[in-house]
């Protein structure tokens, strides 16, 4: 499996002038790489300008719905479509869309956990639920960012068969550190692919660390992106490495789970 990741310097509360960023860059790479995939990072039309989502955020996943269907139709691509400031009734989530080569969405997502340190909740509704979807015929998890911290979500999607974990993220520099060690120890304990796409740039005052990254399900970095510019990243990879690493090293079946009740820590 070919993916193509976009290291994008998101342009603050402009989500059609992102868009059109989106467009070109999946117009050449697309043409240049032929990948089966492509990933986007989060908040990728409007940058975290949470103040000013009540103007700029989709409304019930449109417009960028639709314009990413109609780009994976037009590329025979499918689209982890990173995420987006989206609102629905009264609230507005940090929503993920998957999409495939059909212009079929695959796969909705709404961030679970929103980060304290960015006031995420004082403007942002977290969701609820999440699973695991088919892309191409693999098992696939997908988390956003903060999502990263929180072991018990990538450990249930790799429970429930994940074999390639997308993380679309926007983490700064400040903890650039923490992208790294937890990056790879998901991809360790989960004996799983992680591809991730992060930003680079930076919006008030917070620098974003790129450093989008491939790994595999030993958790040897196969790519990583520099962390200063816009970069796209083009990596193949033989998902059969999953099923022999689960095989040599057989965690899922030493699992204890009844010993492992996180409730009862509360
Ligand atoms: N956009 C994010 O979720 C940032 C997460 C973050 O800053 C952290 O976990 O640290």
């Amino acid at each position: 499996m070919k993916i193509s990741i976009y290291q994008m310097d998101v342009i603050a509360g402009k989500p059609e002038l992102n868009r059109g960023k989106v467009k070109d860059w999946l117009e050449v790479t697309c043409k240049k790489e032929k990948p089966d995939v492509v990933v986007l990072p989060e908040m990728w039309t409007t940058n975290y300008t949470l103040k000013h989502l009540n103007n700029i955020a989709d409304r019930d996943g449109e417009p960028t719905t639709s314009f990413l269907q109609h780009l994976a139709k037009t590329y025979e691509v499918n689209i982890v479509g990173g995420s987006f400031a989206n609102r629905k009734g009264g609230n507005i989530y940090n929503s993920a869309v998957v999409i495939n080569r059909h212009g079929e969405v695959v796969y909705r997502y709404d961030k679970v956990h929103l980060v304290p340190m960015l006031d995420e909740h004082l403007y942002l509704t977290g969701g609820t639920t999440y699973h695991t979807f088919d892309l191409e015929g693999l098992k696939a998890g997908l988390i956003i960012c903060y999502d990263l911290r929180f072991p018990e979500l990538s450990r249930k999607l790799a429970v429930d068969g994940a074999e390639i974990l997308f993380i679309v993220a926007e983490w700064p520099e400040t903890r650039k550190s923490h992208w790294f060690a937890l990056q790879i120890a998901r991809a360790i304990e989960n004996q799983l692919f992680v591809v991730s796409a992060n930003c680079v740039g930076q919006y008030n005052g917070i620098s974003y660390c790129g450093n989008s990254m491939v790994i595999d399900p030993l958790g040897e970095v196969l790519y990583c992106a520099s962390d200063k510019n816009e970069e796209s990243i083009t990596k193949e990879i033989d998902i059969k490495q999953v099923s022999e690493i689960r095989e040599k090293v057989p965690v899922f079946k030493s699992r204890v789970p009844h010993l492992y009740k996180l409730n009862t820590l509360e």
